[in-house]
């Protein structure tokens, strides 16, 4: 006779499983009782972690993100991850395979590939752990970035807000020029600047106007000096939660 054969009907089989099947749960919750450490360790995997809290902040070349970025992190605590200064950093990196490319980029004024700058903006936030609070600078910078961070960051980090900071290009060349006196920036010329300014322009300007639509742009004329930039700055962030 089969094992099957000694139950006289279906119901027979069901009602023996059933049993079965709560015994064995009896069993797992005494054995977690015993160990609530595990149990805990186990809901804390199940519940839903925190997403990022992010601000991009844009504006054209020169025109002053880094300087309130600084501004921000003192008095709020974010943690200031600039895509620039992460692909400069990959560029002067001699074990990466991506310097040269990277290198004719930036001179070029030109946005380097997504997938370069997705993965150390996003290695940055996971090695971040005093805070889950970031200012990403100068990203995303067009379509191409827009999608990369849509595919591998829209389900980690919610974007609260996206700082504009605006000043004219006569302006935002004289600061670079003046920068470039002392940066070492191979970009802070005249000729990467002027291919910088229509890349702002022609690809930046449209993603600016996509999260403008979603109401998450505040512009701010970075014309006066950092502070009086600043006071502007902190009416906005005072009033995000
Ligand atoms: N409000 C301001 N008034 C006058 N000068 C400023 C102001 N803000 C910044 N600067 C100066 O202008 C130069 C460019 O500023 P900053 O580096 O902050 O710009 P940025 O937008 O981050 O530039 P980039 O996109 O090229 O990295 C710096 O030398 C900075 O000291
Ligand atoms: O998301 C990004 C950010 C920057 N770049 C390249 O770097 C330079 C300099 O950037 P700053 O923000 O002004 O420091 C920029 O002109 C791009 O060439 C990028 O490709 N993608």
């Amino acid at each position: 006779m089969s094992s099957y054969q000694q139950f006289q009907s279906v119901e027979h089989l069901l009602c023996w499983f059933s049993f079965k099947l709560l015994g064995s749960a009896q069993h797992t919750l005494r054995a977690f009782t015993r160990h609530p450490s595990v149990v805990s360790r186990l809901l804390s995997t199940m519940a839903p972690t925190a997403k990022y809290n992010v601000l991009f902040v844009l504006g054209g070349p020169g025109a002053g993100k880094g300087t309130q970025c600084e501004k921000i992190v003192a008095k709020y605590g974010y943690v200031h991850l600039s895509a620039g200064d992460l692909l400069r950093a990959e560029r002067a990196d001699k074990t990466s395979k991506n310097g040269d490319l990277i290198e004719w980029y930036i001179t070029n004024g030109a946005i380097v590939p997504v997938e370069i700058t997705i993965e150390l903006i996003k290695n940055a936030m996971e090695n971040t752990t005093s805070t889950n609070s970031f200012l990403i600078d100068g990203f995303p910078r067009n379509k191409d970035n827009l999608d990369g961070w849509t595919k591998i960051m829209d389900d980690k980090a919610e974007v609260k807000q996206v700082l504009n900071f605006d000043l004219s290009e006569e302006e935002c060349l004289a600061r670079a020029m003046k920068r470039g006196e002392t940066s070492g920036r191979t970009d802070d010329n005249v000729e990467s600047f002027k291919k910088r300014f229509v890349t702002f322009k022609e690809s930046t300007q449209p993603i600016i106007d996509h999260f403008e639509v979603k109401n998450l742009v505040t512009t701010i004329s970075s014309v006066p000096g950092p502070d009086e930039v600043f006071v502007e700055v902190c009416k906005v962030l005072d009033n995000l939660q």
